[in-house]
């Protein structure tokens, strides 16, 4: 078994009277695509803002694994637990929409190089970051549209590109928030084959409501609650668990002819094309 890069213990977030997050103890293998799972304020989001610290928790800590040992990441701002290895990719595009796609990660890797507070400036001092971007937008079958407007990309090509631009700076732990939201039922093959690709030297955890791409990816799924922890285990098992057929599956069936809209509504989970079966 690989060793841990990530760990939380009795992460906990009060917003006022509200708990979002409830003592979550949580671990992240170095080999591992582990999947987050709940249904609408299940406290996903908020735990995702604990871990690279857009939030600051109420209690707990979360500490992240390097060569050098364990790091206490507690507190710490973005951009710093970003310099430690913790990239995230975001529910709604973070994408600059009026320049290039090759322009949109190059500024991502700058931004995480040497040269953090330079780079708008001056591109050709930089060829190394143009480089990193190439070959990243190689990776996620990009590099055709390299000199495309952002704005100009299908949705699934802008899900490729969001993974891109968190690829840059070479994180080790990769958080995909609902990387499949929004992209057609065509497209969502390409996007699970993508995070399967990327899951291979990454420790990815993503959160994401398609239960069909969950059970393809996922080594690992974990499940919110009222911002419990209430399962976390092997796919099938969780699947299979009373609790949290109850709290968000509610008869889930993989093999069940699925319709209706693209997105589902997030109170439940949702097969490939978005059918609702809660
Ligand atoms: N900034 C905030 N201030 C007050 N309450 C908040 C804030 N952010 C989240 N909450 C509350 O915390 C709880 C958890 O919300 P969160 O967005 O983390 O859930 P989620 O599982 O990500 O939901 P979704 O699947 O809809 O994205 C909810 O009750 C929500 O209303």
């Amino acid at each position: 078994m690989a060793d841990q890069v990530l760990r939380t213990d009795g992460l906990t977030k009060h917003f006022g009277g509200i708990t979002a997050v409830d003592g979550v103890s949580f671990g992240l293998d170095s080999d591992e695509c582990c999947a987050l799972i709940g249904p609408n304020g299940a406290g996903k989001t908020t735990f995702f803002n604990l871990l690279t610290g857009e939030l600051e928790p109420s209690e707990g800590s979360v500490e992240f694994h390097d060569d050098d040992g364990w790091h206490d990441l507690t507190g710490l701002a973005p951009h710093e637990t970003a310099s430690a290895g913790l990239h995230r990719s975001y529910q709604i595009t973070n994408l600059f929409p009026t320049t290039t796609v090759r322009e949109n990660v190059r500024v991502a890797a700058q931004a995480h190089g040497d040269a953090t507070t330079r780079f708008w400036r001056n591109v050709g001092a930089f060829p190394e970051y143009v480089d990193e971007a190439e070959t990243i937008l190689e990776r996620v079958g990009l590099a055709a549209k390299a000199d495309d407007i952002a704005q100009n990309l299908s949705h699934g090509e802008k899900r490729q590109l969001e993974l891109g631009v968190a690829l840059a700076g070479d994180p080790d732990v990769l958080l995909l928030d609902e990387p499949a939201a929004g992209v057609s039922s065509e497209s969502v093959d390409e996007v699970v084959d993508l995070i399967r690709n990327v899951a291979t030297d990454h420790a990815v955890l993503l959160v994401e409501h398609n239960m069909d791409v969950v059970m393809d990816l996922a080594d690992r799924i974990a499940v919110l609650h009222q911002g419990e922890l209430i399962a976390d285990g092997p796919p099938t098992e969780v699947r299979d668990d009373d609790a949290v057929q109850e709290a968000y599956l509610g008869g889930y069936d993989p093999d069940a002819p699925t319709a209706g809209d693209d997105s589902g509504d997030g109170s439940g989970a949702t097969g490939e094309d978005g059918g609702g079966v809660a």
